[in-house]
């Protein structure tokens, strides 16, 4: 699945470049501020449409530049090749293309781009909102399943149409969009059983190489009283969500529930050991990516020493390494990436105020 051509203008202090990319892996070094942390971002725009440092796009746009431009060549092992090409104006326009063709949804080109970033934030995913972790089920659910996308937005189409008659108080339409809510919601709550099921032993798998002192429990709720069906919750609660002018109960509520010995995980665990579990949960998404459906995911690791010793740093090596997937790694400090992946494995960038150039190991 690498990325074979890498062109970026526009993106912070990067000056434009053409990168021809390893499709094993991608060393980036070099000192803090020269823009390593901008390459990687500027793949997750395309991938995900969005940056995963700022919500707000216009902190990526090169100060003084109107357009951010991104441009790569893919090589998928069962979709083929393509090039996909992002273009953002300055003042919010976006246009997103797919060999030529433009794009009308970036779910296309996020199913070509299957990306996960392992940053020093990463322990977010334990400690941030239930949001987060359940965008990191549908990730899963969305890179295997094909029809998760439509599902998915039949469902925030009926949350919003049963949203709006609670709003208006039409109690006369009431139960007919809970049906079709309902039926909705318990075909996204099924693929998400079903996901974390197949992904459980995965995620124990890795995270017994990765950190075997480590031990978290993973609990799936579904985002109504587990115990209950989600008709009778859902009657319970009509006076309350009428009042509130919102559905309290459903999907839109669930929660992946990471935890130590029945207490959250992000309360109990270290640092590096909150950024290990991460890490587990993301490669362990990666590699049943891989069994389900041959394709391999992009493996993005922005800052590897920061949090970890060098065992945890190796064994993190060893289990991307074993997925044999792309991967970028940056570090402020080149002796820390080369001492593990052997030459013909790797390319090797080096960073300066914004310009990236390759070397040789
Ligand atoms: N919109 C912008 N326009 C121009 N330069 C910017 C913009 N936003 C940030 N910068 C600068 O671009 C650089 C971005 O660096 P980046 O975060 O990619 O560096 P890094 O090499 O990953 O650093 P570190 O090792 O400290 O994480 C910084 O020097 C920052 O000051």
């Amino acid at each position: 699945m690498p990325i074979r051509q890498l062109k970026v203008s526009g993106v912070r202090n990067l000056q434009p470049l053409d990168l021809s990319l390893h499709s094993g892996v991608n060393f980036i070094y070099g000192p803090n501020g020269s823009g390593k942390t901008s390459i990687l971002e500027s793949i997750v725009l395309v991938a995900a449409g969005k940056s995963f440092r700022t919500s707000q796009l216009k902190h990526v746009l090169t100060h003084d530049a109107d357009r951010i431009e991104i441009e790569m060549n893919v090589e998928d092992e069962s979709l083929g090749e393509c090039h996909l090409d992002s273009l953002r104006l300055k003042g919010g326009d976006h246009l997103l293309k797919l060999n030529g063709s433009v794009l009308t949804s970036q779910a296309e080109a996020s199913h070509w781009l299957p990306v996960q970033v392992i940053d020093p934030t990463t322990f977010r995913l334990l400690s941030g909102s239930p949001e987060e972790r359940r965008q990191f089920i549908d990730w899963g659910v969305f890179h295997v399943e094909h029809s998760f996308m439509e599902q998915w937005k039949t469902f925030r189409k009926q949350l919003k149409q049963r949203n709006s008659v609670l709003k208006q108080k039409e109690d006369e339409w009431l139960s007919v969009w809970t049906k079709g809510f309902i039926e909705s919601a318990l075909v996204i709550d099924q693929y998400r059983r079903d996901y974390l099921k197949r992904f459980k032993p995965e995620f124990e798998r890795i995270l017994a190489a990765l950190d075997p002192d480590t031990k978290v429990q993973l609990a799936y709720y579904p985002g109504w009283d587990k115990d209950s069906e989600l008709a009778d919750v859902l009657e319970r609660q009509q006076e309350r969500d009428m009042v509130l002018g919102y559905t309290q109960a459903g999907p839109h509520r669930a929660e992946l529930r990471i935890k130590v010995d029945k207490q959250p995980a992000a309360e109990i665990l270290s640092r590096g050991q909150q950024k290990t579990v991460v890490a587990a949960l993301k490669i362990a998404q990666g590699a049943m990516f891989q069994q389900e459906s041959g394709r391999r995911t992009i493996y993005l690791v922005d800052d590897l020493a920061s949090e970890l010793d060098e065992k945890h740093r190796f064994a993190l090596c060893k289990l991307l390494e074993d997925l044999k997937c792309q991967v970028f790694i940056t570090s402020i400090d080149k002796e820390k990436l080369t001492d593990i992946w052997k030459p013909e494995d790797a390319c090797l960038f080096h960073v300066e105020h914004g310009c990236v150039n390759q070397e040789s190991f």
